[in-house]
């Protein structure tokens, strides 16, 4: 069976700028797919380049078993595309948005109150755009992209710009989106939205793909310790370093923290010691495979 993307050897250069510099990944059908990355990695470019909107210099392509450039008619109605910016129609309403979209691609116009109900934005339908907040304007931009029912969805850096609360709300919307066994490729700049939403992710930097596979997989991988902190001053530095499965320890005033590969036998001798008043457990996360790969801190 064809895969429902498939990319080889993918280059884009812009002048000196390598965007893309040899990329290759294949995405399965109904996979919840995250390309993740800092800025200027080369995932919007990448994603264009999918999604038909821009022509790769080398490299092989496939989309939904169809090449996506020069433009395929065959292929707009099958994907749908979330922008990095969103563009509406001026001065319509929520409802009105969704309808005109809809008109394009033959879509009923009360398939429209059906997809605002499923982002959530039900008792907006009969709001401007412009007043719109902007989690409000991205889960629209959103259901404009899915109006016609696609069996591929990009959504370009979906939730940047928004707050913690708006970005977890829109994740809600996405894992909904994804259940119904719809493919999704999701490029994102925060390494705790690739973790939480996406089957497999590839982490890019500078053009090219470091590592590709489940967030689980990537961190597991990595053999990294776990860090134990409690509150400063719960136990003296010296007595945690010599705890059994201890690997490090350290205090910085505010908390005392412990790395180990053998977190159960460190906690069990902390609770023989009555120290474990506000104790938390840190496992590897993205960010440290980051770290591993590159050898600099990811900031996005
Ligand atoms: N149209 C363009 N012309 C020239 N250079 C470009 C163009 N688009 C992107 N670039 C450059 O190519 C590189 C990759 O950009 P791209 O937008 O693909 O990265 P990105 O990972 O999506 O970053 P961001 O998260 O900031 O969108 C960057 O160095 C960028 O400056």
């Amino acid at each position: 069976m064809a895969q429902t993307i498939e990319v080889t050897g993918l280059r884009k250069r812009y002048g000196d700028v390598r965007a893309v510099d040899g990329v290759t990944f294949a995405v399965e059908e109904g996979e919840f797919f995250g390309i993740l990355g800092p800025n200027g990695a080369g995932k919007t470019t990448t994603l264009e380049i999918i999604e038909g909107l821009r022509e790769p210099d080398e490299g092989d392509l496939t989309v939904l078993g169809l090449s996506p450039w020069p433009r395929n008619p065959k292929l707009l109605p099958r994907i749908g595309v979330q922008l990095q910016a969103s563009a509406f129609f001026e001065r319509l309403t929520a409802r009105e948005q969704l309808q005109t979209f809809g008109s394009l691609y033959g879509v009923p116009a009360k398939k429209a109150d059906a997809m605002l109900e499923l982002v959530g934005l039900d008792d907006k339908a009969d709001v401007r755009v412009e007043k719109l907040s902007g989690g409000q304007a991205q889960r629209l931009s959103i259901a404009c992209a899915l109006v016609h029912d696609p069996e591929l969805l990009f959504l370009d850096e979906p939730t940047a710009a928004l707050d913690p609360q708006a970005r977890r709300n829109l994740w809600d919307v996405l894992r909904e989106i994804s259940t119904e066994g719809r493919s999704i490729v999701l490029t994102t700049h925060y390494m705790d939205e690739a973790e939480s939403l996406c089957d497999r992710v590839a982490i890019m930097d500078a053009g090219k793909i470091l590592k590709l596979g489940p967030p689980a997989v990537l961190v597991r991988g990595l053999d990294a310790p776990a860090r134990i902190s409690v509150a400063s001053g719960v136990l003296a530095v010296e007595d945690a370093r010599v705890l059994p499965g201890a690997d490090e320890a350290g205090d910085d005033g505010v908390s005392l923290t412990i790395s180990t590969r053998d977190p159960s036998a460190v906690v069990a001798a902390m609770a023989a010691k009555d120290a474990l008043d506000g104790v938390q457990i840190r496992g590897a996360t993205l960010e440290d495979v980051f770290l591993e790969l590159t050898g600099r801190e990811y900031r996005a």
